[in-house]
């Protein structure tokens, strides 16, 4: 085994991820890739920022870039590797090990560590668009308005539940209780201005578990980001058929629900707007840019016409 010429895997891991099921699953992954022909080299996270750095510094020099963690660490990853050349950036696996690990729902990728060690190994590259925004990169989702704060401590189940912005939603007791942000939005050609209570640019199909959008046709390699914006209800009415239209993914039908695909997006916005980038707090701004950066990661996933199925 030792005489076989095997490729060099850098292995970024946040210990801390997932309630720490991450670190102590660290030996059975290294355990894996060594006995699949990788030379594996740890580095661990002590703190927010490492996974960045650490892939910034030398992932060049790996042929493979593994990163064990949840969104928050995938995120960190990816940014690290957009600072790379895009010549020199290793093919990436990731093994998720958070406690919401969305964007590998989207990638399809098993949620059993070994499993995604497997999935990886015996992969093939898929290139993945990454986004942008005001001058930081997100790998699925980067979001406004009255869920994103929610998001953040609402338990897995509740998470889980299809449509927790429909939950939310239903849930309001009044439409004084739902906040509203007045925006002027310019989604590649087309202009829109109005109230929104919620608005998000994204590339998957679990978002925080906020939305699911399984059924509306998200590619994750057309150069695209989803542009979803909901409208503030002027009535009891107007917010029935919203809800009805999130827990459908009728997305499209529904008038009070802008749904567009676009590779440009910007937000203006009378006082700063708080956003999240890959359910991490991601700053507020008066005016937002975001665009998309097609095909800018190469994923290792071992799927069926190694393409996620969405
Ligand atoms: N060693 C560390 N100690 C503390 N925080 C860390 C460490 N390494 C990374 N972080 C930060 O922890 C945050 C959460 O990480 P991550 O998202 O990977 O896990 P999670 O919150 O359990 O999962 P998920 O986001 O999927 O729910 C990220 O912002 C990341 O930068």
């Amino acid at each position: 085994m030792l005489t076989e010429k095997k490729q060099s895997l850098m292995l970024v891991i946040n210990p801390t991820a997932g309630k720490n099921q991450a670190r102590d699953n660290l030996f059975p992954l290294t355990n894996y890739f060594f006995t699949h022909n990788y030379h594996v080299t740890v580095f661990p996270t002590q703190a927010k920022g490492d996974a960045c750095n650490y892939v910034a510094e030398y992932a060049t020099q790996y042929d493979a870039l593994v990163c064990v963690g949840g969104d928050g660490t995938l995120n960190e990853v990816v940014t690290g590797l957009m600072m790379c050349p895009a010549d020199k950036r290793p093919r990436l696996g990731y093994i998720p090990g958070g406690s919401t690990n969305d964007f590998a729902n989207t990638l399809g990728i098993s949620s059993v560590m070994e499993e995604a060690a497997e999935q990886f190994c015996s992969g093939k590259p898929f290139c993945c668009d990454i986004g942008k925004f005001n001058g930081r990169y997100f790998t699925y989702v980067a979001a406004f308005g009255l869920f994103t704060e929610v998001s953040y401590e609402t338990p897995q189940p509740l998470k889980n539940a299809l449509g927790h912005a429909a939950y939310l939603l239903e849930g309001a007791k009044s439409l004084t209780s739902i906040k509203s942000y007045a925006l002027k939005v310019r989604c590649d050609e087309e202009e829109i201005n109005g109230k929104f209570i919620y608005g998000q640019l994204s590339n998957s199909t679990s978002i925080g578990g906020i939305l699911n959008i399984t059924r509306t046709g998200v590619q994750l390699d057309d150069g695209l980001f989803e542009v979803i914006l909901i409208h503030m209800p002027e009535n009891l009415l107007e917010l029935n058929d919203i809800v009805a239209s999130l827990m459908s993914q009728k997305l499209a039908e529904c008038k009070y629900i802008f749904f567009r695909r676009a590779k440009s997006v910007t937000v203006q916005a009378d006082s700063p707007l708080p956003w999240t980038l890959d359910g991490e707090a991601g700053g507020s701004f008066t005016y937002s840019q975001a665009e998309i950066i097609p095909g800018a990661v190469t994923f290792n996933l071992d799927l069926p016409g190694n393409k996620p199925e969405i």
